[in-house]
């Protein structure tokens, strides 16, 4: 499946920032199994309300790269329909835009039941967002007056079997997370919590599996995780020793679809539910310090901002030493840590066993 990527940008602010971005689109269409024949930043004057990036500058690209034999194009921003629509009917080839990727990737990964029907439900509510918006554009034609078309009163069906389809989901997820609330609370009695967070591809399987051996699922791709995964942990320092259960999540992303924050919530809630989060961060990539960001915003977003965070960088064995150095002295807090080559994970193990038993004492002298 052969696609092109597009970034449609008004301004030429920040070209580093907008090619990290269209590296990462180009990663996330690699993990749908894409093949990626081109990736460009398009430069426009503004956006033209029709075809977004204008009729000039797309006819050129359909010249130059025959989209006529190509799969599909993908597009990193937010397109209307209507705008879409016009795009595919010019480039003769299938348009998407990245938060329909994001969804495609998250259908392609959803392994249990609880996270299938979180998938549907955000792609539903995303079709049915677009389909709200295409009444909108449809009214502005016919200058809000007159008959309903046919066209309309399909769309009205439409909406109709979607809004039934996310109402029946809705109540599917809300019987399947309270099981999940109470399995979780019962394991989680008397039992200290720390989850592993951070931006996708950063790690955090691998170092689940590092630390506990667990078999869980990792690769090279975005999203790999969809689904939670807790985990024992035994800490001891030669006297006193704590069982600690530390549970892998969902990566997080740049401008992650609305939609799929709404349907994971919860889950992401109960997993960073913990007395403790782990903020593992790729330090070798390029964009690491906007990844950060990203994250503690989204934590932000699901209520997770007070819980303590130890920032973790992952991937030390592919940092040079200079780097290594700065870094160190940027984060002087931080840990630094490979999952793979398992450098430094003993400090880990003991900062997370220090906080606990920190904790434990000011908890008794209260
Ligand atoms: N060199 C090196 N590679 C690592 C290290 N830790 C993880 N990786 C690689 O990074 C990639 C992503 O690892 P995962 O553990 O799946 O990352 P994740 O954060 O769980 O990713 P998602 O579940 O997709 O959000 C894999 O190819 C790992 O082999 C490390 O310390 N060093
Ligand atoms: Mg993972």
């Amino acid at each position: 499946m052969k696609v092109l990527l597009l970034s449609v940008v008004e301004h030429r602010s920040s070209p580093l920032l907008q090619q990290v971005s269209l590296e990462e689109l180009s990663e996330l269409a690699r993990t749908a199994g894409y093949e990626v024949v081109d990736k460009l930043v398009v430069f426009i004057r503004s956006i033209d309300p029709k075809t977004y990036l204008g009729i000039g500058k797309l006819q050129e690209l359909v010249d130059f790269y025959h989209t006529e034999e190509l799969d599909g194009i993908i597009i990193q921003q937010e397109l209307s329909p209507s705008q879409i629509k016009s795009v595919e009917e010019k480039a003769l080839c299938k348009v998407m835009t990245r938060t329909e990727l994001i969804l495609q990737i998250f259908a392609l990964h959803a392994r249990t039941k609880i996270a299938k029907i979180q998938v549907e439900l955000a792609q539903l509510n995303y079709m049915l967002s677009r389909l709200v918006g295409k009444g909108e554009e449809m009214s502005r034609i016919r200058g809000g007056i007159g008959m309903r078309g046919p066209g309309e009163q399909q769309l009205e069906i439409d909406r109709r079997l979607l809004r039934k389809r996310i109402h029946t989901l809705t109540e599917q997820l809300k019987k399947a997370e309270k099981g999940m609330q109470e399995r979780r609370k019962k394991r989680r009695k008397h039992q200290y919590s720390v989850a592993l967070v951070g931006y996708t591809n950063a790690g955090k399987s691998s170092l689940l599996q590092a630390l506990t051996h667990a078999d869980v699922l990792i690769e090279d791709k975005l999203f790999a995780t969809l689904d939670t995964t807790s985990r024992r942990l035994w800490l001891t320092d030669g006297n006193q020793s704590l069982q600690v259960v530390i549970t892998d999540t969902v990566g997080f992303i740049q401008d992650l679809p609305h939609t799929l924050v709404e349907s994971f919530r919860s889950t992401l809630l109960e997993a960073v539910d913990t007395e403790l989060i782990i903020h593992v961060v790729n330090s070798v990539h390029p964009a690491y310090v906007q990844q950060i960001e990203t994250v503690q915003k989204t934590l932000q977003e699901i209520g997770a901002e007070h819980i303590p965070q130890i920032l973790c960088f992952n991937k030390i064995d592919l940092l040079d030493t200079e780097l290594y150095l700065q870094l160190r002295q940027n984060f002087p807090k931080a840990y630094f840590v490979s999952a793979t080559t398992k450098e430094n994970l003993p400090i880990l193990r003991e900062a997370i066993y220090n906080f606990f038993i920190k904790r434990e004492k000011s908890n008794s002298s209260v």
